[in-house]
């Protein structure tokens, strides 16, 4: 079993990757550190060089991952996995596709202390941040939700998972 976590920054992927892959016994992918190692670079240091570099190396990355682990694992992937390439295609095609979704207040409060890493959301004040989360996921939320499973984070459990994905 291979479940892929997609969803804007902030939503919880990371976070909910470590919980449930715990809670299962299954291992865990973090994709964007997975790309930092294979890279030998920081996020910010790939965008530096520029976007399109980082969007190849993940969407390289990501197709590495059938060959490098055989075992039960869940990825977070980084929130514009599923816009670039066939990534989105590759995913549903390579395991379950769980859109974890959550609005735009809700992800400016995970946000607002963890942001200095994601490039994309870099803002000078809190306000800039807001701005620019709402302006992604105006860009974004049609293709996330395209997914065939949907956990709203706001109210979710580690029981919604298991429920929603009958694990
Ligand atoms: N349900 C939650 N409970 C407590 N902290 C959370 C929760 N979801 C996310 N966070 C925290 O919010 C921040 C952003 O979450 P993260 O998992 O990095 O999001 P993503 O990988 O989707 O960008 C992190 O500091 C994380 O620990
Ligand atoms: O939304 C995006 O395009 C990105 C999200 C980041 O991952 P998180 O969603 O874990 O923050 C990371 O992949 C990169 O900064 C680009
Ligand atoms: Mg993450």
């Amino acid at each position: 079993m291979r479940i892929f976590f997609i969803g804007m920054p902030g939503s919880g992927k990371s976070y909910w990757s470590k919980a449930l892959s715990a809670q299962l016994g299954y291992a865990r992918l973090d994709l964007d550190h997975y790309i930092e190692t294979k890279e030998g670079k920081s996020i910010p240091e790939m965008f530096a060089i520029s976007e399109s570099y980082f969007r190849n190396a993940e969407s390289a990355v990501l197709k590495s991952i059938p060959n490098d682990f055989r075992e039960n694992i869940i990825v977070a992937t980084g929130g514009g996995a599923p816009f670039y390439y066939d990534n989105m295609e590759w995913m549903q095609e390579n395991g379950m596709v769980v859109y974890l979704k959550a609005s735009v207040d809700y992800l400016f409060s995970r946000l607002k202390h963890a942001y200095t890493e994601r490039p994309l959301l870099k803002s000078g004040t809190e306000k800039e941040l807001y701005e620019k989360t709402s302006a992604l996921f105006e860009q974004r939320k049609e293709i996330y939700l395209q997914a065939p499973y949907i956990i709203d984070v706001e109210t979710a459990t580690l029981d919604t998972f298991a429920k929603t994905l009958k694990l």
